[in-house]
């Protein structure tokens, strides 16, 4: 507990200012006394907030907040949720998500685009996220001469048009349109809260910054989404030219751009997207990209399947996701007070990765520092852990690439350099820092997931229900 600080400003000070002429004896027993205040004043939030539990899960509520680095699956996972749990409002959405997929086409075309100019300009330094892996063999580059010719300029040329829809389109999307910009050193965990389980938390923010909203709101009316149609039917031929160029191919190789394997990729399917005709799949959803901004709340209505009368086997669950880059991260404690459970994401392919946000951070060190933060938070003793080690199926094409673990992450040592292994060693490592951290004992449960792969996650997400429901309808009949 911190010493007591008299502070002239507080309207009791007279009162709590010890006395000028209080002897050594005094003195212990008003720091007793108003320990013992303290004390008191804790047990009484204690108690308000096991209260506040206790009448949410009376009303078999419950609050699930999704947390993990960027671009580390937590969206995802929440698709995956409301497309078997919330299937009305998945449809209503659905032909939004066909301008993100558009943007996510552009994107790709635009860095194509951006790569030829640099290597045409001589300029060698592109930066990908992906770590400098000295295993990988590095063509020999060609000069630009002997790489282009007239017939990718004027691919440049024709594609042009593209950047004015990538402008038209992040408007309509929003500031998740937007690509992270390197800045400043940040912290890895700035809601730490050592501290302040014995400071107020505020509600909430509902400010510009951290304001609750849905995809819904960021999506909008359809509108005008035709000219984008258009605009990119018309370019749909050139666009496939520049995809499948082998000249362009070898210099993403050896610039290690693995466009395939990055997050809204969809440049082997302009046929079925380029089309006036074009709506998202399930799986196009799922692939698709846009970045979270602030706090999004999202209601599903879950059976438990136990109850016998009509309406009482349903459990309203809050799901929050949030944005994980680091620069958002303060957004979090907030939702910290209340939450049952958290479902934390660690992509397992990034260990050679750096951060978007700060590219001298090593990814897999970032989601260690995250994990090892949440497991200590005091404001998440009670909270229920889940673990998913996300992202399996990257983690296998960079293993059969030749990658190896032990370069980036030493304590690897000499494990075989094959997926179960390394899933294996990550989630024993996981596992003791939970141990190690957490204020009580607790369990976490651990999923080897691919959010991407909607049947395996369906069912990974019914034995979630199933866990998750078990535990707390125990806490509600005993209310
Ligand atoms: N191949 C593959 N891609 C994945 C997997 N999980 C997520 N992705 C893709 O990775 C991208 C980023 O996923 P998101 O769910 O948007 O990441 P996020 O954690 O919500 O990121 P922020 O909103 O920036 O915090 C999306 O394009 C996903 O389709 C996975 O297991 N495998
Ligand atoms: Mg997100």
């Amino acid at each position: 507990m911190s010493a007591f600080v008299p502070n002239e400003n507080d309207p009791f000070y007279e009162i709590m200012r010890p006395p000028p002429d209080e002897t050594p004896a005094q003195m212990t027993a008003r720091l007793k006394r108003e320990a013992d205040a303290q004390r008191i004043s804790d047990n009484i939030d204690e108690d308000i907030k096991r209260d506040r539990a206790s009448q949410r899960k009376a009303r078999k509520e419950l609050r699930i907040l999704l947390l993990g680095q960027g671009e580390s699956g937590k969206s995802t996972t929440l698709k995956n949720f409301r497309m078997q749990y919330a299937r009305d409002a998945w449809e209503q959405e659905r032909t939004g998500w066909r301008a993100v997929v558009q943007l996510n086409i552009i994107r790709s075309i635009i860095l194509i685009c951006e790569i030829m100019e640099a290597e045409m300009s001589g300029n060698t330094s592109f930066n990908t996220a992906e770590g400098d892996d000295d295993d990988i063999e590095v063509v020999p580059r060609h000069r630009e001469s002997d790489t282009f010719n007239d017939k990718h300029r004027m691919l440049l040329i024709r594609l042009a048009p593209l950047r004015g829809l990538e402008a038209d389109l992040k408007r309509r999307l929003g500031a998740g349109a937007e690509p992270i910009h390197p800045s400043a050193p940040m912290s890895a965990t700035p809601f730490d809260d050592s501290d302040s389980v014995n400071t107020p938390v505020d509600p909430p923010k509902r400010n510009h910054e951290f304001f609750v909203r849905s995809w819904t709101d960021a999506m909008g009316p359809t509108g005008d989404l035709d000219s984008c149609t258009i605009t990119l039917m018309t370019c749909k031929d050139d666009m496939k030219a520049l995809w499948t160029d082998p000249a362009i191919q070898l210099v993403l190789e050896q610039r290690k751009v693995r466009l395939a394997d990055a997050a809204g990729f969809f440049l082997n399917d302009l046929d079925r997207i380029a089309t006036r005709e074009y709506t998202a799949t399930d799986d196009d959803i799922v692939r698709a990209r846009l970045r979270t901004v602030g706090i999004q709340e999202y209601l599903l209505r879950i059976s438990d399947g136990f109850s016998i009368r009509g309406n009482d086997n349903y459990w309203m669950w809050k799901l929050y996701d949030v944005g994980g880059c680091r620069t958002m991260r303060s957004a979090w404690l907030p939702f910290f007070e209340n939450t049952d459970v958290i479902i934390f994401l660690c992509p397992v392919s990034c260990f050679d990765e750096r951060l978007d946000e700060d590219a001298r951070v090593n990814r897999l060190e970032d989601s260690t520092l995250l994990w090892r933060s949440i497991c200590s938070s005091k404001l998440l003793t009670k909270t229920q852990l889940i673990l998913f080690l996300n992202k399996c199926d990257l983690l296998k094409r960079k293993l059969k690439r030749g990658i190896q673990v032990k370069t980036f992450l030493p304590s690897y040592g000499d494990r075989p350099n094959e997926v179960m292994p390394v899933v294996k060693y990550l989630r024993e490592k996981y596992k003791e820092i939970q141990k190690q951290h957490s204020p009580q004992p607790r369990v976490a449960y651990i999923y080897t997931t691919t959010v991407t792969d909607t049947t395996a996650t369906a069912k990974t997400l019914h034995s979630i229900r199933d866990r998750v429901l078990r535990e707390n309808l125990v806490t509600s009949n005993l209310v």
